[in-house]
């Protein structure tokens, strides 16, 4: 092509255009075959436009080494003016004919010489064939130099796409890895879930059967020591019966016998006047004859004889009742002593046998006044044998110094001494046999009849006296024994009444496991104005659980879990409600609201009066839940938050923006009020969204929002009360605590609820605009009515949406929370109606249900929690977190 080409050889050229050097050219071997240009790529020119036909030069000049070898175009080459081929010789025989040669400028220099040797020119046609030819070639080479960039372009975009790919597939798989292990450890907890869920259910039922155990015996035992009180209260009263019969019987006994004492002292009198008027006769007749008097004496003692029978027959009258008396002693004795029959321990067994000691301390000590009338009667019988044997010996002795005139003076006094001590002790001996028996005394002879029944004119009624005392000795010491078991029945009773007390409380805190709402009830005291109209009162509190109201149709009884009487202080009540405080602490909804007739007490419960000198429950229940974060901060980490509202003309209102502010901004805001909603949480829980809720950390600043709030309530005077509240207050403080060991989460909430109170206008005196309030207040109650009504009637359906005060108590009212309801009530009469419905009402509430569970969620759940909640707002989330 370019000239002689035989023999080609392999060797490299320099292309030359217009004397630059452009570029370096190879040649490729084997000759014959067709060449080809080898580019660098060190021309910045398109050569390629350069030859186009009609751009030819004028000549051509190709420097030839011998022979030409053939040219491999290594690079296009600019527009050819004078083309010059320089040959370098092969430094190595057969060398590769890849192999490329540097232009250093050495070379170049002998390039130039050689060049001058070996020119050889080339006819124009052939030129321009050559030109053709290479523009052709460089036309290929610009194709295949496309075809290159397109495929290095094509490369490259594979090799991008793949780059891509895998950096996504890279990134995929890290967050598939991270997906996976979150996966791992949500399948985890899940698994932990799901096994303590088992554990919980098998637990669960557990407890319910252990539940059900305690109730069932729980019944069993109510009945039990229901039938055991009335078993109790029966023989109670038979017991009482019978010693209170056995005790008259006595009694009576008693006054039979000092009445028939006093008969036979009547007796016994008259039976000495006889006596006296026969001794008269006796001495009269003691001047007559010997016979004459033995006939006189024996018709004497004839006519004696029978004032001596009646004195008998008394005698004998005496002895039967003191038998009688001695039998029913024994009787009561054997009663006594005769086993107690087996029969189920009542409670009050104790004070049964207390009685029954008492009644054996009283028959032994009749026993014991038996035996020593007994011993005395011995002894009396003893001293008057010895006394009468002395006698005897002394009435020898008499006759034995008869004849001794000096000594018989002396022997007279001693005798007659004798005598006497004698005749003492016989009628002793009369008078104790008399009380003991009733035996008449024995007249053997005239003599000793006569001088006997002389002295027992005298002594007898001594002896009746001492009979007579002793009996109303008896007497008084019965009449103690009375006393004592009266007081013994008092005590009785008020064990019982003691007992009952305890049964209801231990009632009521069975009431309160299962979930019951809590009601207290207390009695305001008579305001100055119910004075004014008399005061009557009709409301009573019976004991700590009952309370009785006097109605047209006579009274009647409420029992609640705790009655306050119009002296209770606030301290009292909120002592029985500080432990509701603890339990909102620990994660449960606790709610304390307030219900009553306008001017009943609920805000001077809740609140307290104005001054705060006897602050209420809110006040109170601010302190102590600090006090308990107080005394826990060690243990938890605690967050408090509180919203404040009021319902007034059924909207609700935030109470931390002042009305009149709230007013104010209106306009600005163009017309679009602050709108607050009740919404309940996924467990039921209700919150006040669009609230404002403010954290605090004491107290002082909680207490301090609160008084904002009630600066911002709505009050005003009625004729019932002169600060009525004409909405409710709604107060929620939630609390969050953290517990530092275990890092379980708990939130509890506590809702204090003032409400307003139902009223009629025409007590009130309402008009205008405290008329629309009057029958917004009436109507949300009559709607917390009805849902009470349904709750307790325990109806499917209950009709929270009907007002928005039932909204705000749906949880407290049948839902999850623990619940305390105060029922306030005034004690007059010109409120009993009001009273009677506020009763009713709270009775009915006793009856609801509630399912309150404690808010408390493991660290595990916690963490999970805050993981999705990264992961949801579009955070990393490194393992480690989870
Ligand atoms: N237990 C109490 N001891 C002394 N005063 C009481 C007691 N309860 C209520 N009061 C007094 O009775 C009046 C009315 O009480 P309060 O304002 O609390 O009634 P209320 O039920 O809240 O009425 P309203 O529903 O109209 O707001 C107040 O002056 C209050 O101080």
């Amino acid at each position: 092509m370019y000239g002689n080409s035989s023999g080609a050889e392999n060797g490299s050229y320099s292309l030359t255009f217009l004397g630059k050097k452009v570029g370096r050219h190879r040649a490729v071997a084997p000759a014959g075959k067709q060449r080809a240009w080898e580019t660098t790529n060190d021309c910045s020119e398109d050569p390629v436009a350069s030859l186009r036909p009609g751009r030819v030069p004028a000549a051509v000049q190709v420097d030839l080494p011998g022979s030409v070898p053939e040219l491999k175009d290594e690079r296009p080459c600019p527009i050819i003016h004078n083309m010059q081929f320089n040959h370098y010789e092969n430094t190595a025989a057969g060398s590769s004919d890849s192999q490329l040669l540097d232009c250093s400028d050495a070379d170049q220099a002998t390039e130039d010489e050689r060049s001058q040797n070996v020119k050889i020119y080339i006819p124009y046609n052939s030129a321009e064939l050559c030109i053709t030819q290479i523009a052709e070639d460089m036309e290929a080479m610009k194709r295949t130099h496309q075809e290159m960039l397109q495929e290095l372009e094509e490369n490259f975009q594979i090799t991008a796409r793949e780059n891509h790919e895998s950096t996504v597939r890279k990134i995929r798989s890290h967050y598939q890895n991270k997906l996976n292990t979150l996966r791992r450890i949500l399948d985890i907890y899940q698994e932990k879930v799901e096994k303590k869920n088992l554990d919980w259910k098998t637990r669960v039922v557990a407890l319910t059967a252990q539940n059900e155990q305690l109730l069932a015996e729980q019944a069993a035992e109510k009945r039990r020591s229901k039938e055991e009180a009335l078993q109790w209260h029966r023989e109670k009263s038979k017991m009482l019966e019978l010693f209170s019969n056995r005790l008259d019987a006595l009694h009576n006994h008693q006054t039979t016998t000092l009445q028939e004492l006093q008969m036979a002292r009547q007796e016994v009198g008259k039976v000495q006047e006889m006596l006296m008027a026969s001794s008269e006769d006796q001495q009269e007749a003691a001047e007559e004859d010997e016979t004459s008097e033995n006939k006189r004496q024996i018709a004497a003692c004839k006519e004696s004889d029978l004032p001596l029978e009646g004195a008998k027959a008394r005698l004998e009258e005496l002895k039967e009742s003191l038998h009688q008396r001695e039998r029913e002693l024994t009787e009561l004795l054997e009663a006594e002593r005769s086993p107690v029959p087996a029969a189920p321990q009542p409670p009050c067994t104790v004070l049964l046998s207390t009685v029954i000691h008492k009644a054996h301390v009283l028959c032994s000590s009749v026993a014991q006044t038996r035996a020593l009338l007994d011993q005395m009667v011995e002894d009396n019988k003893a001293t008057l044998v010895e006394a009468r044997e002395r006698l005897q010996r002394a009435k020898e002795d008499r006759e034995d110094r008869s004849s001794d005139k000096e000594g018989s003076d002396e022997y007279e006094s001693i005798f007659s001494l004798l005598q006497e001590t004698v005749r003492e002790y016989e009628v002793s001996q009369i008078a104790l046999d008399l009380i003991r028996t009733g035996e008449c005394p024995v007249l053997k002879d005239g003599d000793a009849a006569s001088e006997l029944e002389d002295t027992v004119g005298q002594e007898s009624t001594r002896g009746n006296t001492e009979g007579a005392k002793s009996v109303g000795q008896q007497f008084l010491v019965l009449q103690d024994q009375l006393k004592q078991v009266k007081e013994e029945k008092k005590k009785i009773i008020e064990n019982y009444t003691s007992e009952r007390t305890m049964r209801k409380k231990y009632y009521n805190m069975v009431e309160d496991m299962k979930g019951k709402i809590r009601v207290f009830c207390r009695i305001r005291p008579v305001s100055r104005t119910e004075a004014a109209q008399g005061g009557t009162t009709v409301v009573e509190k019976i004991d700590d659980y009952s309370v009785t109201v006097e109605t047209p149709r006579g009274p009647r009884e409420f029992l609640f879990d705790k009655v306050f009487s119009g002296d209770a202080s606030q301290e009292d009540l909120f002592h029985d409600t500080n432990r509701l405080i603890q339990l909102a602490i620990d994660g449960y909804n606790v709610c304390i609201f307030a219900y009553g007739q306008t001017g009943s007490g609920k805000t001077f419960t809740m609140v307290g009066d104005k001054e705060q000198k006897n602050p209420g429950i809110i006040p109170r229940s601010f302190n102590a839940m600090f006090d308990i974060i107080q005394d826990n901060n060690t243990k938890f980490d605690f967050k408090v938050s509180a919203y404040m509202l009021e319902l007034y003309n059924d909207r609700l209102q935030d109470l931390f923006v002042s009305q009149a502010g709230e007013a104010h901004a209106q306009p600005q805001s163009h017309g679009q009020a602050r709108r607050v909603e009740i919404k309940r949480n996924r467990k039921g829980v209700v919150f006040a969204q669009g609230a404002e809720t403010k954290e605090v950390s004491n107290a002082q600043e909680l207490y301090a929002l609160f008084q904002q709030a009630c600066a911002n309530r709505h009050i005003s005077a009625t004729k019932m009360n002169v600060e009525s509240s004409r909405s409710h207050l709604i107060i929620g403080i939630m609390v969050e605590s953290r517990n530092l060991t275990n890092g379980s989460v708990s939130t509890g909430k506590l809702s204090l609820v003032d409400l307003a109170g139902s009223e009629r206008a025409a007590k009130t005196g309402a008009k205008d605009h405290q008329l629309k309030e009057a029958n917004s207040i009436n109507k949300s109650l009559s709607a917390l009515g009805d849902v009470i009504s349904a709750l307790s009637a325990e109806l499917p359906h209950v009709p929270y949406r009907n007002s928005k005060l039932t909204q705000v108590m749906q949880d407290s009212l049948g839902g999850n929370a623990k619940t305390l309801m105060i029922v306030n009530i005034s004690p007059s009469e010109c409120n009993l109606d009001e009273t009677l419905t506020s009763l009713i009402y709270a009775t009915r509430v006793k009856a609801i249900t509630n399912n309150a569970q404690r808010n408390v969620e493991s660290k595990e759940i916690a963490l999970l929690k805050e993981v999705i909640m990264k992961l949801r707002s579009g955070q990393t989330v490194e393992e480690e977190d989870a």
